[in-house]
């Protein structure tokens, strides 16, 4: 953090040295018995706090416009604040106003500035924690996780969904699904009973996760139907990501060679979560009919 900021601070330090060069040039050392220890202290603390304030922003804060109205704003106080102090120890011939005014025009300027530094960073602030407030939501409800498959479930999808359409539809930027339905689930239960079907939907959730990308969000649409969102996927990439996941989804069936998976992929032009997938619903239907995308084991 510091380092991104070192320009700044060799500003400051040659600022701050130019200000202690031109008060030794201008004006004569008080004698001891001259100094005023009260306003010592309390010029002195005031700097040390105006310093301590460049020290938070920099520390605290990335690189970027708010990050230098705050610290340009704290400087001029600290520039203020350190001439205000040196005039305890030195003394300015009476003509000279250069230093009264050097002393007192920073700090005003310096406080406007600090002032609309501020208002930038609540703005950001506030932006910032509409953000966290809609993550946070997701996560705190577990309902939203389904317990079998650790996948999220129709709600997340439709909510990631229709951010997703919004944002990839505002950059220009392509949206695919892939879609997967297991063929007569409903007979795989009964021939091997529910537990099986069971272990075998944690297993395909498993291998689903696992080959697709760090990108891409696999949910849970319906018992034995998901759906994945490939975000920045155009839809040639997404039937060849479909290929690939034929091949390893292979894998999971049976001597029997069941169950039977159907996955078909889908370039979302919909401007809603809820039209998406209605046509990912027709998309299916007609890879079912169709026939010609359903996975047959190898
Ligand atoms: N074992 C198990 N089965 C489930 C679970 N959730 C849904 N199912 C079963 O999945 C089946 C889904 O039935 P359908 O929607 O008719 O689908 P299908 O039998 O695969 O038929 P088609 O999709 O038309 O090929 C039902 O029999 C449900 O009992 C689950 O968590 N565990």
């Amino acid at each position: 953090m510091w380092r991104q900021h070192r320009y700044k601070m060799l500003f400051s330090l040659l600022l701050l040295l130019s200000g202690l060069l031109l008060a030794v040039n201008s004006g004569n050392a008080k004698l001891s018995n001259e100094f005023d220890w009260l306003d010592v202290l309390g010029e002195g603390t005031t700097l040390l706090v105006a310093i301590g304030w460049l020290g938070l922003i920099i520390s605290s804060r990335p690189a970027g416009r708010v990050t230098e109205w705050l610290y340009y704003g704290s400087l001029l106080l600290v520039y203020s604040y350190f001439l205000d102090l040196l005039d305890e120890f030195i003394r300015y011939p009476e003509h000279l106003r250069l230093m009264s005014w050097l002393e007192s025009l920073p700090a005003p300027v310096g406080m406007l500035i600090l002032t609309y530094g501020l208002v930038g960073w609540h703005r950001e602030q506030r932006a910032i924690n509409r953000q966290l407030r809609g993550r946070e939501l997701f996560l705190r409800d577990h309902q939203l996780i389904d317990p079998l498959t650790q996948l999220y479930g129709i709600e997340y999808l439709q909510a990631v969904l229709q951010r997703e359409i919004e944002l990839h539809q505002s950059q220009h930027k392509a949206l695919s699904l892939l879609v997967l339905d297991i063929d007569n689930f409903a007979g795989f239960n009964r021939r091997h009973g529910m537990a099986a079907g069971d272990t075998y939907l944690s297993r395909l959730s498993e291998l689903l996760s696992s080959q697709l990308r760090h990108s891409d969000l696999v949910c849970r649409y319906a018992g034995d139907r998901f759906i994945a969102l490939l975000p920045n996927t155009a839809l040639p990439q997404a039937q060849i990501m479909a290929q690939h996941l034929r091949q390893q989804l292979s894998q999971l069936a049976d001597a029997q060679h069941e169950p039977v998976l159907t996955l078909a992929e889908m370039a979302v032009q919909q401007h809603s979560a809820q039209a998406a997938l209605q046509q990912a619903a027709t998309v299916m239907a007609q890879a079912k009919t169709a026939g010609a995308v359903t996975l047959q084991p190898s």
